[in-house]
């Protein structure tokens, strides 16, 4: 998806070429995927990845998650046309699980669980060779297209 929409977001922007660069998928009719391969320098303790990077992937994939769930129940296209709203985390919670080793690819799995008027819940598993490693609840906020 963040193919067809470029912004310069620090975790999925194409166009931010310091950033994370993380891209979300369909996986099923309700589950949107990310892989994330860790970098060195994302270390916390010796060979274990920093919490707050994980937190940042799973912000991101769970913004994604609600836009692209958004934009299916409106009928609304993601083909790279400007869209009409854009969503902000209200609020980020991470239970780290177990310890998630830098040399090894992270996937996410995020699905919306509820909906309001306007903001999304958001559950998001945290897998490294099939292991849950942490288990997130995002609230997304729809807002007006930010500048
Ligand atoms: C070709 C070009 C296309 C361009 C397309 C652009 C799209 C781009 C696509 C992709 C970009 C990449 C993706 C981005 C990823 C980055 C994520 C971030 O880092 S976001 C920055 C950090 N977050 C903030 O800065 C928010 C700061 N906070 C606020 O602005 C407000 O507090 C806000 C909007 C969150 C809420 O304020 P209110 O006054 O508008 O709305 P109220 O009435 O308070 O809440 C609305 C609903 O949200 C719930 N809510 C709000 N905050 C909550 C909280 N903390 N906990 C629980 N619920 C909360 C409320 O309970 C209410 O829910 P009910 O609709 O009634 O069900």
């Amino acid at each position: 998806m963040q193919d067809v929409i470029k912004v310069h977001c620090f975790g999925c922007g194409s166009l931010n070429e310091r950033g994370l660069q993380i891209k979300s998928h369909w996986a099923g009719p309700e589950e949107l995927v990310c892989r994330w391969q860790p970098q060195p320098f994302h270390i916390g303790h010796p060979g274990v990845v920093y919490g707050g990077m994980i937190a940042s992937v799973v912000d991101c994939h769970a913004m994604w998650t609600a836009m692209a769930a958004h934009c299916r129940d409106s009928g609304i296209e993601m083909d790279g046309t400007a869209l009409p709203f854009a969503y902000v985390t209200g609020k980020l919670s991470v239970s780290y699980l177990k310890p998630a080793v830098i040399d090894q690819p992270l996937e996410l799995r995020a699905r919306v669980v509820d909906k309001g008027e306007r903001r999304s819940t958001v559950e998001c598993v945290v897998l490294q060779r099939g292991q849950e490693c942490a288990r997130a609840e995002v609230i997304a906020v729809r807002v007006q297209p930010l500048a």
